[in-house]
């Protein structure tokens, strides 16, 4: 996204595509992708998580390498881009947040919240989710294994919330992970250059890697964090 002046985005319409992207696969590239052209969208950001506190316990590779990946599987689409938001800020990540920056950052557009089944159906715990769905409007999309549903959603304004079937496409992080940590192939599941980032850097290997704080992983994939367990979210958020 450009920023250059006051209201400069006055009449675009970006989508925002937030995950933990560990790794981006071809299920985030297709959903933004479909949303984009039905929704006549002007751009779609891709929104790299900081701390994905819905996550905790689990094990989530460096900001650095996820948001690399991103790069790397968004370069060729003039239309997509990646923004550093939610890795810049400390703390957890709140949506929230994520659209206030946004919006500061590009007064004047209008904002298209994407998100997957399963994430939609727990989107009233998110922090703030009151204030979120007034900043912008938000798409379901379909997933295989989830219902794709916004009865729990009844109370929010009409108009707010759009759900939409996209070509299904069975592949989750997780499933991509296990896959590179077994050594068995992620060719067709995530871009080819994601691929080379995963071997180039052993990512999701768990031999012979250390965690940040120093224990041994021998169950952990190498170059990985924990998503800190003990973080109380309301400190950080503003
Ligand atoms: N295959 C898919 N089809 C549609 N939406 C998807 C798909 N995979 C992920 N999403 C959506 O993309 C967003 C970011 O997802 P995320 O980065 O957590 O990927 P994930 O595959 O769900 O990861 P993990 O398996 O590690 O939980 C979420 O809104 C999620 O619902
Ligand atoms: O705002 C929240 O409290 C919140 C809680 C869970 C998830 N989210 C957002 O939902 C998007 C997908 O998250 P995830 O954890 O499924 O990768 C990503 O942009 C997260 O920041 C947001």
């Amino acid at each position: 996204m450009t920023t250059t002046g006051t209201a400069a985005g006055a009449g675009r319409r970006i989508g925002v595509m937030g995950g933990t992207f560990d790794p981006i696969h071809h299920g985030h590239l297709v959903a933004a992708s479909e949303v984009a052209h039905r929704f006549g969208l002007d751009d779609v950001v891709f929104v790299p998580t900081g701390e994905p506190w819905q996550k905790r316990g689990r094990t989530v590779s460096p900001a650095e390498d996820r948001y690399l990946m991103t790069v790397i599987a968004t370069a060729s689409n003039p239309r997509f881009s990646v923004s550093r938001v939610d890795i810049d800020r400390r703390g957890p990540t709140f949506t929230v947040d994520t659209l206030r920056d946004l919006l500061r950052q590009n007064p004047g557009v209008e904002l298209f919240f994407i998100t997957g089944a399963d994430a939609l159906e727990k989107i009233l715990t998110w922090r703030g989710w009151e204030e979120m769905f007034e900043l912008a409007t938000f798409v379901g999309v379909s997933r295989p294994g989830f219902e794709l549903s916004d009865t729990h959603l009844a109370q929010i304004g009409d108009g707010r919330v759009h759900l939409l079937e996209i070509p299904a496409l069975a592949i989750s992080s997780t499933e991509c992970r296990r896959r590179a940590a077994e050594d068995a192939p992620v060719w067709y599941l995530v871009p080819d250059g994601v691929v080379q980032y995963i071997a180039k850097r052993n990512l999701y290997r768990p031999e012979g890697s250390t965690r940040l704080d120093g224990t041994p992983a021998a169950t952990a994939p190498a170059h990985r964090e924990l998503v800190p367990t003990d973080h109380h979210t309301e400190e950080n958020h503003q």
